[in-house]
């Protein structure tokens, strides 16, 4: 297996805190890992330790063979504009922009001209069933279109790795449902890896892999189930 993204014997704390006590996960190149463990033991600083959003305290991250938890500040952020895509629980669009205009957001940063990142993020709205909500502002949608607006930007420019904390936390089942099927099918299509927070065992199922995470430390569920 190539490994797209690692963690080796991380540790970070918040202040006093303990989040992660030496998380080792190694996510091969494709893959779609589902996450998932008790509140508070430390899912999402995993997932922002190795976005590079985070900085671990100890332990290496390795993406695409290259450390990237030692880069400086600049460096991590261009890596997660040009490599990473997110999509986070509440979707997190901005308010002030439309729909077409929140999606196009990734490709414009990457200095992709207006008209053709326009173009781009006009063409995922057919794509997950989106048509004639181009012009609406976040406010004017319902919570499963804005998480698939969300999700159009998470993996217009396509990412590498599209980091996936609660995409479906604030939706009924059968939208969030509806949300992992456009979000992996998505992801298939283009061969993008995805880490995938969530407490659902059903959003879970749509993995390839699951993954536990348990007082800072990843397992794998059969580990945790022997006594
Ligand atoms: N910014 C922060 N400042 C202080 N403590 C934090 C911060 N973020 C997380 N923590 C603490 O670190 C630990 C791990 O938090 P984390 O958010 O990673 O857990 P989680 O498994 O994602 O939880 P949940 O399922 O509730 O979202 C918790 O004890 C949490 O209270």
């Amino acid at each position: 297996m190539t490994a797209a993204l690692t963690a080796r014997g991380v540790v970070l704390s918040f202040g006093a805190t303990p989040a992660l006590r030496g998380a080792d996960l190694a996510v091969a190149e494709g893959e779609i890992v589902a996450v998932m463990g008790p509140s508070g033991s430390g899912k999402s600083t995993l997932l922002h330790c190795l976005a590079g959003i985070l900085v671990p305290d100890a332990g290496e991250i390795h993406f695409d063979g290259r450390r990237i938890d030692d880069l400086g500040e600049t460096a991590r952020s261009e890596l997660r504009r040009d490599r990473f895509g997110f999509v986070f629980q509440f979707g997190q669009l901005v308010p002030e922009l439309s729909a077409v205009e929140n999606v196009a957001l990734p490709l414009l940063l990457s200095g992709v001209r207006r008209d053709a990142a326009t173009r781009q993020a006009r063409d995922w709205f057919g794509r997950l069933g989106l048509d004639g909500l181009e012009g609406r502002r976040s406010g004017e949608l319902s919570g499963g279109q804005a998480q698939r607006v969300a999700l159009a930007r998470g993996l217009v420019a396509r990412p590498r790795v599209l980091f996936a904390d609660e995409p479906t936390g604030a939706l009924d089942s059968l939208t969030g449902e509806q949300v992992m099927e456009l979000l992996v099918g998505s992801a298939r299509e283009q061969g993008t890896t995805v880490v995938l927070v969530t407490h659902e065992g059903r959003v879970a199922a749509y993995a390839d892999r699951l993954v536990m995470v348990r007082d800072g430390r990843v397992t794998t569920p059969a580990e945790v189930t022997i006594p």
